[in-house]
């Protein structure tokens, strides 16, 4: 009798405890959806997810995307994941990885020769819609590479993986060293070479060596090269096919393209265009986007194209006149006709061995035939 009571207390209890817990639940449940309506950040990770994402692709939208944005009007039952966890918008079939803009590896580099118009090729490339560049020189494959490969990354304006980045160092030809690292980190690279008349590459190192002394210490161009150093000086300087070498040792034929400052200086859109179509980009380079400065002397940016708007922040040119800075196109030392002569006989077997290496002859104004 006594047991069959305490058995009855047991079943009340249980059953009020049960009863209690099941309304604590309900309450709990309630107040967490009514925070999460009022503070998104309170949402479980997977919605706060999407919202990430959708903010991320809201403001991809507000700054124009560029090539492969998502479809702005696509529905969000058309997103779903593909293998790699990335969003795929099933209408258009892009992922987010094709249209987030951020830091990426360079596809392409212009790996020398300095003097040569470096500048202005990475310059003038940057106008076209599918490519990106840093502005500064960042000599990752000469003197950074142990600073790794997302300091490297870091470095790279934002683009979507359709854009290709290019970056600029011109001493990377210089090394051996430079371009095994090059060659380790994508043996895939693109690589642009630029090179000039030799004698007036001699002539700009000169105008940039004494760019900033007075002008009652600067030597008469002949004796600074007599003086300062032997003929092997003139040879780093002008024999290029010496450095071309080593990059055709490393790389194959197809992935480099040399091209010629005389002519991006004489009209930019051919030179443009040949590595437009190197580099795999639509074709987009146009003659309204440059023009002659006369006060320059140089080709600089229409700055009424369109396509300049967007490469003003990622480009070191006036605003006013679209040319490059001061320190591009400075005035050039008068050669002596004996001293000309002398360099010209020193020079000519070096250029006629690069012109059998690269299979194709530049017209060089101190070397016409
Ligand atoms: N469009 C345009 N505007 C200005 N400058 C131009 C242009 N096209 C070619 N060049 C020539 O580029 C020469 C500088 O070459 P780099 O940019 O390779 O020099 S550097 O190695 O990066 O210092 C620079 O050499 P200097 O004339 O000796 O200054 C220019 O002659």
């Amino acid at each position: 009798m006594l047991k069959s009571n305490h058995f009855k207390i047991f079943l009340v209890l249980a059953g009020v405890t049960l009863v209690v817990l099941l309304v604590l639940h309900e309450t709990l449940t309630f107040q967490r959806v009514t925070l999460m309506l009022r503070d998104p950040s309170k949402k479980p990770s997977r919605v706060r997810n999407q919202m990430k994402l959708k903010s991320a692709k809201e403001e991809e939208d507000a700054v124009g995307g560029g090539v492969g944005n998502l479809n702005s009007n696509s529905k969000s039952n058309s997103i779903s994941s593909d293998s790699e966890g990335n969003l795929v918008d099933s209408s258009t079939g892009k992922t987010e990885a094709d249209t987030e803009r951020r830091p990426r590896m360079p596809k392409a580099l212009i790996i020398g020769f300095s003097k040569c118009g470096t500048a202005a090729l990475r310059t003038f490339l940057t106008i076209h819609p599918g490519v990106v560049s840093p502005v500064l020189e960042l000599r990752y494959f000469t003197l950074y590479y142990d600073r790794g490969q997302e300091w490297y990354r870091n470095q790279m304006p934002p683009s979507t993986a359709n854009q290709v980045t290019i970056e600029k160092t011109p001493a990377y030809i210089m090394t051996n060293e430079s371009l095994d690292n090059i060659h380790e980190f994508n043996p895939k690279m693109k690589l642009i070479v630029i090179v000039r008349d030799p004698i007036v590459r001699l002539q700009s190192q000169f105008a940039h060596e004494f760019a900033h002394s007075d002008s009652d210490v600067i030597p008469p161009f002949r004796k600074w090269w007599n003086t300062k150093s032997d003929d092997k000086r003139i040879y780093h300087f002008t024999h290029y096919a010496r450095y071309i070498r080593w990059v055709y040792i490393r790389f194959p034929r197809s992935q480099v393209l040399v091209l010629s400052e005389d002519d991006l200086e004489k009209d930019p859109l051919p030179v443009l265009k040949e590595a437009e179509k190197f580099l795999g980009l639509p074709a987009a380079y146009s003659n309204d986007m440059f023009r002659f400065d006369a006060a320059k002397g140089f080709y600089c940016f229409n700055t009424r194209s369109n396509l300049f708007q967007r490469v003003r922040q990622l480009v070191k040119v006036s605003s006013e006149t679209g040319c490059l800075g001061q320190d591009k196109g400075r005035e050039h030392p008068p050669i002596e006709p004996d001293y000309l002569e002398h360099l010209r006989e020193i020079i000519r077997p070096l250029n006629e061995d690069l012109f059998q290496l690269i299979g194709k002859r530049f017209q060089w104004d101190n070397f016409k035939d």
